[in-house]
């Protein structure tokens, strides 16, 4: 610019949606979603059966038109009013569960898939990810002289080939039995990470969305229930639906006195501006401590194995449970009393009417 005026350029973010919104006859899927992915982000969306995970992946990839909203891809805008992009002219990539791989191709001609023809470094190209997915040696095979985890990892690497601005994942590793999985996980997210790749990962599973996502989306009926880093999500839920949905979750009704909460086995500091309505302190079982000396306001009503833990139930005087997880050295038996407390060092969130108060109450 002649005035000597330094322009700093807006980040071009590999994806953002905009109040998208999409209905199926009267069933509301996307109920407005809003959500950015910054480069080399990878983000897990993950929510119930139903939430609207794959149709918000589709309008990204241009299987659906939005009805309403925005949807903008490395800076172009894909969908929006008066805008429609064609699937196969985005350049995003795909991959899905079943590998939806062509049976007739071999993996380097099914890696090529997207390449232009005639394109100089199509074969560097197809070679370069395949070096990558560590499938060089098997290039001349066909799909169905593949394992399950090579099959995944060749579709892995015909999405990146083209170099996309975002891969989508959808469930692309619930088809692989659970050893399996975690690795070829850690290996897909490893090869994102090394490329620089955004991708949004759409998972049922919290502990995958939780290990994976650098943010984890969570969406409930069409909508964004919480956008956060796992960290976040899982310390700092929301809403009640996200507490329990990122992991097991305990709730103590607390009653408002002299500046604190109350509740049946702690008590905490009532922050300033907490609002009206009913409070829950939630903490994870992990956090609840149990101690078998003394008289004790609970009673051991159920325990569970879980390999390295043992999960108690504990019902307290009230009629409450809670449950609280313990390492093999505590051995408590069924109808054992115990004093029930929160680990020291632990903030519990909170929650009024089943909603985070606003931040700025603490
Ligand atoms: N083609 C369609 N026609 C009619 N309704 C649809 C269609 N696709 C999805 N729906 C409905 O839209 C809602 C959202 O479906 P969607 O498949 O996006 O959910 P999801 O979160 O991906 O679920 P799942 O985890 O079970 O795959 C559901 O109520 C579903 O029944």
């Amino acid at each position: 610019m002649s005035d000597g005026m330094h322009v700093i350029s807006a980040p071009t973010f590999p994806l953002t949606l905009e109040s998208v919104v999409k209905d199926f006859g009267k069933t509301r899927a996307v109920d407005g979603i809003s959500l950015t992915v910054g480069p080399g982000e990878i983000v897990a969306m993950v929510g119930p059966s139903g939430c609207g995970k794959s149709t918000t992946l589709r309008m990204i990839a241009g299987l659906e038109r939005p009805d309403a909203g925005r949807v903008t891809l490395a800076g172009r805008c894909v969908a929006g009013p008066d805008v429609w992009v064609p699937a196969e002219r985005r350049g995003v990539g795909l991959v899905f569960q079943d590998h939806a791989l062509f049976p007739h191709l071999t993996v380097e001609n099914n890696v090529g898939f997207g390449l232009p023809r005639r394109s100089p470094d199509r074969t560097a190209r197809i070679r370069e990810v395949l070096d990558l997915v560590s499938l060089g040696p098997l290039a001349g095979r066909y799909p169905h002289e593949l394992s399950g985890g090579e099959q995944q990892r060749v579709a892995l690497a015909r999405a990146l080939a083209p170099r996309p601005p975002i891969v989508l994942l959808d469930e692309a590793f619930s088809s692989l039995d659970r050893g399996l999985r975690a690795q070829i996980r850690t290996d897909t997210v490893a090869i994102l990470r090394h490329t620089g790749t955004a991708a949004i990962l759409i998972t049922h599973d919290r502990d995958e969305a939780l290990a994976t996502g650098d943010r984890v989306v969570i969406l409930r009926g069409g909508r964004v229930e919480q956008d956060a880093s796992p960290d976040e999500a899982f310390h700092h839920p929301a809403t009640r639906f996200v507490a329990t949905f990122v992991g097991d979750a305990v709730f103590l009704p607390a009653e408002r006195d002299a500046g604190m909460l109350h509740s049946e086995i702690v008590e905490v500091v009532a922050p300033r501006g907490l609002g009206h309505g009913a409070v829950e302190i939630v903490a994870r079982p992990h956090e609840v401590t149990l101690d078998a000396g003394g008289p004790g306001k609970g009673e051991i009503t159920a325990l569970e194995f879980q390999g390295a833990f043992i999960l108690y139930t504990v019902t307290l005087k009230s009629g409450l449970t809670i449950r609280s997880l313990q390492p093999h050295e505590l051995r408590l038996e069924i109808g054992a009393r115990v004093s029930v407390g929160l680990a020291p060092g632990i903030t519990p969130s909170l929650l009024v009417d089943g909603v985070r108060p606003a931040p700025s109450v603490f």
